[in-house]
């Protein structure tokens, strides 16, 4: 056969450029997402984040342990003091309340929502009411606090799997936001 003037095929196994080897799984980078958003906490002793993807692997939403608004710079982030009225935790609202509530979607059902700490009592009913189909958490540092325990009491009922996260690839991810 004359092959002059037939068209050069590309050689999909051959010459043809390979995907970059190393690029951010899925889930550690939902994670990742989860756990920047924390650094907003203004909590100095502890500072959760969350993200909240839905059946797309679409980042719906991020929030992070914050006062309400109004409340900022006015309410106490104390852990212990003789009233509880003048320690942080009557006010502040969890971060997933906040990713909740800051959903660019018209609701969360079906969705998973990584949480860089497991989820209280409180939260997993936000969580269970709204339609979260999953927990993926990466600390369970309060897991003999009561709040935990009946928090996983009622995921369990709600039939809503959790599971601790571990990274796929490197567990240490560098951003560099410098310009230059
Ligand atoms: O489900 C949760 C549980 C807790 N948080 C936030 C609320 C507080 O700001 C801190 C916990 O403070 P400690 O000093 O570690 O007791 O975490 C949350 O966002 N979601
Ligand atoms: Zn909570």
């Amino acid at each position: 056969m004359d092959k002059r003037n037939q068209k050069q095929q590309p050689d999909p196994s051959n010459g043809s450029k390979r995907k970059r080897e190393g690029c951010l799984d899925c889930s550690d980078y939902f994670m990742a997402v989860a756990v920047l958003t924390s650094k907003m906490s203004e909590d100095p002793n502890t500072q959760v984040g969350a993200c909240i993807v839905n059946q797309d692997n679409k980042v719906v939403s991020t929030g992070h342990n914050q006062m309400p608004k109004g409340g900022k710079d006015k309410l106490p982030w104390e852990q212990k003091k003789e009233d509880e009225h003048d320690t942080k935790y009557p006010y502040v609202c969890h971060a997933e309340l906040n990713a909740i509530m800051n959903k660019n979607s018209a609701d969360v059902k079906g969705c998973t929502i990584y949480v860089t700490l497991f989820p209280c009592n409180e939260c997993a009913k936000l969580i269970i009411q709204g339609g979260i189909k999953a927990v993926v958490y990466l600390s369970d540092r309060y897991k003999d606090r009561y709040s935990t325990k009946v928090s996983k009491k009622m995921l369990d009922l709600a039939g809503i799997p959790y599971e601790q996260f571990y990274p796929k690839g490197a567990p240490e991810i560098v951003i560099n936001i410098n310009p230059n």
